[in-house]
């Protein structure tokens, strides 16, 4: 039995890096909930097939094939590829990448990019959704964050820096955006395998290591994380604002 406050029947959901790993099972979730959905990454061949695969799920997908860095582009190509009577329920701000340096030798290069990948991006789309969905009074906003927001990880100051900024942005702009019905949220995970992790994981003691600071000894499946991705989106959440709820086998809680 499918709970109707779930469905995202007749929504269009914007997705940033939702070719790959997390966005990716978003993309697909949000589709079989009923949403079409505006697929956003760098490589075009990827950025079709997914638009394909959530046309097999009979749902309408629009291609955009741009770096998040480059928001304006994201901006321009969904404004020329959406129909004049449709605009953006669900922003789900997902792509992100690290470079990961020691505090000590980290380059002003890699904090550009880490800095216009993770935050700048995700705050000007936020910005741009949020206009139309403040007309419309209502909206969704997904923020992927990561633990590395909330606690100290050995990956990197500023990867680190850049969830924590996405999470207090989250909760800057859920107050402001309140009044309009648009809610904001985060989500933060642990480790989940994908090709932003991959090298890391193929280490067995840091895997281990991981392990050690996992309550549920294990690793996360992005299937586990899409369906709180699906809540945050739908009406089911519909009095949550602000929040950040961490998907993390109980990491965060794991004082000793
Ligand atoms: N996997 C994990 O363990 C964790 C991940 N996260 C966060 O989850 C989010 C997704 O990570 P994950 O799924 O692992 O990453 P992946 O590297 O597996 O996938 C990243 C996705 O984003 C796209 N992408 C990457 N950079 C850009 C860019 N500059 N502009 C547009 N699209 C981009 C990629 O496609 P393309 O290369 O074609 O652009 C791909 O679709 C990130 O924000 C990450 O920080 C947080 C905690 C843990
Ligand atoms: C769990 C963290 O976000 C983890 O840190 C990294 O450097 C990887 O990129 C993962 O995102």
């Amino acid at each position: 039995m499918w709970l109707p406050s779930f469905s995202l029947e007749d929504k269009l959901a914007a997705i940033t890096g939702a070719t790959k790993g997390i966005g990716y099972a978003i993309a697909m979730a949000y589709a079989e909930a009923g949403a079409d959905i505006i697929v956003i990454a760098r490589t075009k061949d990827d950025v079709h097939q997914v638009v394909k695969e959530i046309e097999q799920l009979g749902r309408k997908a629009y291609p955009v094939v741009a770096d998040v860095k480059d928001y304006q582009s994201i901006i321009d190509q969904i404004e020329a590829l959406i129909p004049q009577e449709k605009s953006i329920n669900i922003l789900v701000n997902n792509a992100g990448m690290n470079i990961r340096s020691t505090a000590l030798e980290v380059t002003e290069a890699e904090w550009e990019t880490i800095v216009q990948t993770n935050m700048r991006s995700a705050f000007f789309l936020s910005q741009y959704a949020a206009k139309a969905m403040k007309d419309n009074q209502s909206g969704k906003i997904i923020n992927i964050s990561s633990v590395a927001g909330e606690v100290a990880l050995r990956t990197g100051v500023v990867y680190g820096m850049t969830k924590s900024a996405i999470q207090q942005m989250t909760k800057n702009v859920a107050l402001e955006w309140g009044p309009y019905n648009i809610h904001v949220n985060a989500i933060g995970p642990w480790y989940f395998p994908t090709s932003l992790t991959e090298e890391l994981l193929k280490d067995e003691s840091y895997v281990n290591d991981i392990l050690r600071r996992t309550p549920m000894n294990r690793l996360g499946d992005v299937k586990e994380l899409a369906g709180a991705a699906v809540f945050l989106a739908s009406e089911a959440s519909n009095y949550i604002t602000g929040q950040t709820l961490f998907i993390d086998g109980g990491m965060t809680i794991y004082g000793f």
